[in-house]
């Protein structure tokens, strides 16, 4: 795709992945003696249209300081916050926004994420000119629990119905949206206390339009111990396919 534009890209990287239950943030667990952080980074940098990556880091990070990202000419760094929202917040609040009017926010934990999926989703957001997320449809039956006495020490529930699949997407990153838009619909969501767990859910919440395109499952978040292997297999197995 051709594109005289350029794109900066933020990470969000200052979480400490209690689920991982590593003994790091997960976002500095290697694979290939390579931190999730760097393949992440780099996988973005490698982008031809990705220009600059804004990292939002934890402010007692021990671990960045010491990586080869720190010297990197095309990385910046901004301390996270509390909430992942915040951390993505103060990204946007670092951003050139005469240089970059659009912005791509990628979780630190999506080391899988393919260029051809980068692609698509910049050239559908240009397209029709509003931003939007890569996602995936869900493959299984989807059903809504509720927490049941007998099962309250476990983690399972009962279920209270089936939830229609048709149309229900499971939400990726990057999340490709307007700068000055992005950073308004964020402010005005946690003006009115509103629960963000994605930059989609803002911009739901400004009523603005957003893209659900289509992307691999192999974009996945590293969140449980079990998904480390998993996204060394897609690792490993992209870099097969593209020697
Ligand atoms: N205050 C926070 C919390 C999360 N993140 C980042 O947001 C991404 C997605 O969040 P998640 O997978 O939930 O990471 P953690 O919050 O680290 O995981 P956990 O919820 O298990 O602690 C991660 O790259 C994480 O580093 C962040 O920048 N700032
Ligand atoms: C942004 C995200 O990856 C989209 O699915 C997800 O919302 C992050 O959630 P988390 O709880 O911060 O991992």
């Amino acid at each position: 795709m051709a594109s005289a534009l350029k794109f900066i890209a933020i990470v969000p990287a200052a979480g400490v992945g209690k689920r991982m239950q590593a003994n790091c943030p997960k976002q500095y667990l290697r694979i290939n003696n390579e931190t999730i952080l760097s393949h992440t980074v780099m996988r973005l940098l490698n982008h031809p249209l990705i220009s600059q990556v804004i990292v939002a880091l934890g402010t007692d990070d021990q671990y960045f300081a010491e990586s080869q990202l720190a010297h990197h000419k095309d990385i910046i760094r901004v301390n996270g916050g509390s909430e992942r929202v915040d951390s993505v917040l103060n990204g946007l609040k670092a951003v050139d926004r005469d240089k970059y009017p659009w912005v791509l926010v990628h979780d630190a934990a999506r080391p899988c994420v393919s260029h051809e999926d980068i692609d698509k989703l910049i050239t559908q957001c240009l397209s029709n000119d509003y931003g939007g997320i890569l996602a995936t449809p869900v493959r299984d039956t989807m059903k809504r629990g509720i927490p049941s006495k007998e099962n309250a020490e476990g983690d399972s529930s009962i279920i209270e119905r089936t939830v229609e699949r048709e149309q229900l997407w499971h939400a990726l990153t990057p999340q490709m949206y307007k700068t000055d838009e992005l950073t308004l619909a964020i402010e005005k969501a946690l003006e009115n206390s509103l629960k963000i767990t994605d930059e989609a859910s803002a911009i739901e919440y400004a009523n603005l339009p957003s893209l659900l395109v289509s992307a691999s499952s192999e974009n996945i978040k590293i969140t449980h111990p079990n998904d480390l292997a998993l996204a060394e297999f897609y690792l490993n197995k992209q870099t097969n396919n593209t020697n």
